[in-house]
């Protein structure tokens, strides 16, 4: 992956381990939200990602490439192959049980992806310092040790539950989260 120093830890980052609360290794991946374009269930044209953590730190996940998701013709989309990959790593860093906005994503175009490809989707953290969280994704082509077709490295940030208040739809979040305080 080629990665920029905003989207690498500094050096000695510690990789931190499974959290208190995280779900359980082999455990199927809930949506953060019904709505969300990325996970929802709700979303008409969204991405429908399901998600499995095997082991509480990283997250796996498959996406199948529709006709929807068209950039060339027959060929998926760039901007949706993002997206894919924001949302496996948004998945994975939630494991850590506290709320983070994407700030950074960079990806790696490595294959054309045909509408019909299943793509493998991983997601791991490589270190959390302070508020800020670097993780890496890639996507691989009809098998967990297919061909890598996308990687993608990202800068998250923590954020408290107050910034969905302020810029975004609060009651719709928490209504489906209880786990969260907004003013812990
Ligand atoms: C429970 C519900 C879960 C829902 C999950 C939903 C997830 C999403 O939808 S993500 C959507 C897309 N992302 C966004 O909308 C985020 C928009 N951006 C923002 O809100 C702000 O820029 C935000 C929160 C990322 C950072 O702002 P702010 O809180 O003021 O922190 P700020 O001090 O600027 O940055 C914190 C640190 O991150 C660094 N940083 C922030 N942005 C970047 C960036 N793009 N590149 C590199 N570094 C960055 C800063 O340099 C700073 O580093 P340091 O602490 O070393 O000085």
């Amino acid at each position: 992956m080629t990665r920029s120093s905003r989207t690498s830890p500094p050096p000695g980052t510690p990789v931190p381990p499974a959290q208190l609360g995280a779900p359980p290794p082999g455990s199927a991946l809930g949506s953060h939200y019904s709505r969300c374009f990325g996970c929802g269930s709700d979303h008409p044209t969204g991405l429908h990602l399901a998600a499995v953590t095997p082991d509480s730190t990283t997250v796996e996940a498959t996406f199948t490439v529709g006709e929807a998701h068209q950039g060339a013709p027959m060929l998926a989309h760039g901007g949706v192959l993002a997206a894919a990959m924001d949302e496996v790593l948004g998945m994975s860093v939630y494991l850590f049980r506290k709320p983070y906005v994407t700030a950074r994503l960079e990806t790696d175009y490595v294959l054309p992806v045909p509408v019909g490809t299943t793509l493998h989707l991983r997601a791991w953290c490589n270190g959390i310092t302070g508020r800020k969280a670097y993780l890496e994704a890639e996507g691989r082509v009809g098998a967990p040790d297919g061909p890598v077709a996308v990687r993608a490295a990202a800068l998250f940030v923590e954020v408290s539950m107050r910034h969905f208040a302020e810029h975004g739809d609060l009651a719709a979040i928490t209504a489906e989260h209880q786990d969260y305080e907004v003013n812990p």
